[in-house]
């Protein structure tokens, strides 16, 4: 980003609520270009908050990611819905760092996937090719009175792009490493990986979804430990054994070998993923917290899996940097680094580097709502797939309580 540019030290607010359904994450943010890098940019975190989604919203979103279920009227006022939660969770985050709101450049809202179908005819029989995000910006501009960056992934789409994963392209900014091949690993509901070949350029930088991250445990816990929602720290699973058997049916998923670039969502492992796991369990009389361990263990095969088959063959890495919520779950870790070992790869979490797991995702929106606002392209094609770099993201301008010079 250009050193002159309007950027020189700006506040943003970064908004997250990922597939895992958890709740809102918010993080005022402070950006400014960075000294040392001719691309870079660099941030502090001045503010974060974690707002925890009440059951009914959770519920009521649950029932949208069920195209039966998602009625027109349903998925209209969830959008409204999320946008006023949105807009009291900007403001609270702001509050929390003495800003006001007029001082803030933008909001960038990530919104709720409900659908993501990124190849044709995923759901067979239909001819899809689509993303839904829903928290309309309109609603989070006018609440707050800070112009909202929304609905990123549609203009990546649009140009034959899988709309995701976006978060590489600020990973890229932030954390290109002059001396290491870094793999930036999230383990949200999904797992993905952005690779950073050593003092790489924009188009050596790749990355992908590695497969499940905590969404077939978080479904199994809320099936079989209700009203338990995740296996907290991991402890289910670090009291559980891994079934060979259903791992090895787990393991023969047609998403792991699909080539890249590729993406995947609540669509392939979700519910029904998760009831057909269930089944599976009673007709062979598994123990529960054996069928989380064989899923907890599945999650970190992906990932080293996904190294093995895409990453290792071009880039030896250094480290492996984790995260997103799946940094809590040590079950998760301890697997991931006794399958990283023969690799050399040493495993960490962004709290182990100085970061904040939880924030990653949020402070990644902000900066790239930061450059839509400037009408600067923020994909990389070759991580997504989109024939040509995009300027993602849909601004919604407030009508009160901001000048036009602000
Ligand atoms: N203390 C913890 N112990 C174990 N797991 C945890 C803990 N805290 C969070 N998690 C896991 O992390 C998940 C939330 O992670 P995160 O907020 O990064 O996901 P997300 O942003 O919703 O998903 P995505 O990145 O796929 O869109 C929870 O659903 C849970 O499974
Ligand atoms: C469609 C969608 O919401 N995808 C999410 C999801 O959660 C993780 C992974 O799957 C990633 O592809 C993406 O989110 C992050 C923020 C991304 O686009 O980088």
């Amino acid at each position: 980003m250009d050193k002159q540019s309007k950027v020189d030290a700006t506040y943003l607010v970064g908004l997250m609520s990922g597939t895992s359904v958890d709740g809102i994450d918010a993080a005022v943010v402070k950006l400014f270009p960075s000294a040392e890098k001719e691309h870079g940019v660099e941030i502090e975190l001045l503010a974060f908050e974690n707002t925890p989604f009440e059951m009914q919203v959770r519920n009521s979103i649950f029932e949208l990611f069920d195209p039966v279920s998602a009625t027109i009227d349903k998925v209209g006022a969830m959008n409204m819905w999320l946008g006023e939660l949105y807009a009291q969770a900007t403001l609270s985050v702001i509050g929390k760092c003495g800003l006001s709101p007029s001082q803030i450049f933008a909001v960038g809202s990530h919104g709720q996937t409900i659908y993501h179908a990124p190849d044709e005819n995923v759901m067979g029989g239909y001819n899809l090719h689509c993303t839904v995000q829903i928290g309309d910006g309109a609603v989070i501009a006018n609440r707050t009175g800070i112009p909202c960056v929304s609905d990123f992934r549609v203009a990546d789409m649009a140009m034959g792009g899988q709309g995701a994963p976006l978060v590489p392209f600020t990973e890229y900014l932030l954390f290109n490493n002059p001396k290491k091949t870094l793999l930036m690993q999230n383990i949200g509901g999904i797992g993905n990986v952005t690779v950073l070949p050593v003092n790489a350029s924009p188009d050596e930088v790749f990355a992908f979804d590695t497969g499940p991250g905590n969404m077939i445990i978080d479904g199994l816990v809320s099936q079989l430990f209700a009203p338990m929602t995740m296996d907290v720290n991991g402890e289910i699973g670090a009291g559980g054994q891994v079934i060979d058997e259903l791992l090895k049916w787990m393991q023969q998923d047609k998403y792991y070998t699909m080539p890249l670039p590729k993406s995947t969502g609540r669509e392939r492992f979700g519910q029904q993923y998760v009831a057909q796991i269930i089944e599976m369990m009673k007709v062979n009389n598994w123990k529960a917290e054996d069928v989380v361990a064989t899923a907890t263990y599945l999650t970190a095969w992906s990932i080293v899996d996904s190294y093995e088959r895409y990453i290792a063959p071009q880039h030896q890495a250094e480290q492996l940097l984790i995260g997103g919520g799946g940094s809590y779950n040590k079950t998760l870790l301890r697997d991931l680094q006794h399958l990283f070992a023969p690799h050399n790869v040493q495993v960490l979490t962004q709290e182990d580097i100085g970061g904040n797991s939880d924030a990653k995702e949020a402070i990644a929106f902000a900066l790239l709502a930061c450059y839509t606002m400037e009408r600067l392209p923020n994909n990389i094609p070759l991580v997504t797939g989109a024939s040509q770099p995009v300027v993602m993201g849909k601004i919604s301008w407030p009508y009160i309580g901001r000048s036009q010079e602000a």
